[in-house]
């Protein structure tokens, strides 16, 4: 990256901050779409501390997510997931990635967007699969077939996701060219607001 290359990221990330005001940032979407990843990036990027629900919950629970769903079940840890992002919110200056059910849960999606910016990093389910593939930390796709899986999911979430405040594709590029789609996302979103209160005026 060039010196004028950082200091316009620079002068983009400054701004974003300014725009957010303390409020936490927060990704949302399926798994694979980079949250965590990408998340990190950002965090660093905007000198705020990064959290990720997932990470939370195994240390309050003192387990894995996958040991979790085999010995407490999902009930469980959807509650325990709701309970950490209520607390996680409680701070500012925050940028946190929710696992990908988290959004989908009524109460938490309701203090996600009275607290926060939202943020669906949306993928197609090709790339999905394949950076899902890689793993087997994801209990929810344990099953026969697990494309299927994902596509169901995909099918019944994508809707919820949409009410998230902003909305940044991920297609197969790298996580810091995505953390740069996603501050543009939210600079352009808090544009539109604005313009939309200038018009009502
Ligand atoms: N932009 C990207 N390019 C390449 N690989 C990625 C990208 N974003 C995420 N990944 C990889 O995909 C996998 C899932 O990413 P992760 O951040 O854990 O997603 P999520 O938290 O949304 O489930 C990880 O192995 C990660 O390294
Ligand atoms: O989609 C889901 O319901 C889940 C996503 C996972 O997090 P990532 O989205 O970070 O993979 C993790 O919370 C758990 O396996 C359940
Ligand atoms: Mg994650």
């Amino acid at each position: 990256m060039t010196r004028t290359d950082r200091a316009g990221r620079a002068e983009r990330t400054q701004k974003l901050l300014h725009l957010l005001d303390g409020r936490p940032l927060v990704l949302v979407g399926m798994m694979g779409a980079g949250k965590t990843t990408v998340g990190r990036r950002l965090a660093a990027r905007l000198g705020r501390q990064f959290l990720d629900s997932d990470e939370e919950i195994e240390k309050a629970a003192q387990m894995s997510i996958p040991e979790m769903f085999a010995e407490l079940g999902e009930t469980e840890f959807r509650s325990g997931e709701t309970r950490v992002i209520a607390r996680i919110l409680r701070d500012s200056d925050i940028v946190l990635a929710t696992g990908g059910g988290a959004f989908v849960n009524a109460e938490t999606r309701a203090l996600i967007k009275s607290v926060a910016v939202s943020v669906w990093i949306k993928a197609d389910f090709e790339l999905l699969f394949a950076r899902v593939s890689r793993r087997s930390n994801r209990p929810l796709l344990k099953t026969a077939n697990p494309r299927e899986t994902l596509r169901k999911l995909i099918a019944e979430r994508y809707p919820v996701y949409e009410q998230a405040d902003v909305t940044v594709v991920s297609r197969d590029m790298p996580h810091e060219a995505v953390a740069s789609d996603l501050v543009e996302a939210v600079i352009a979103h808090f544009s539109r607001q604005d313009q939309a209160s200038a018009d009502a005026r």
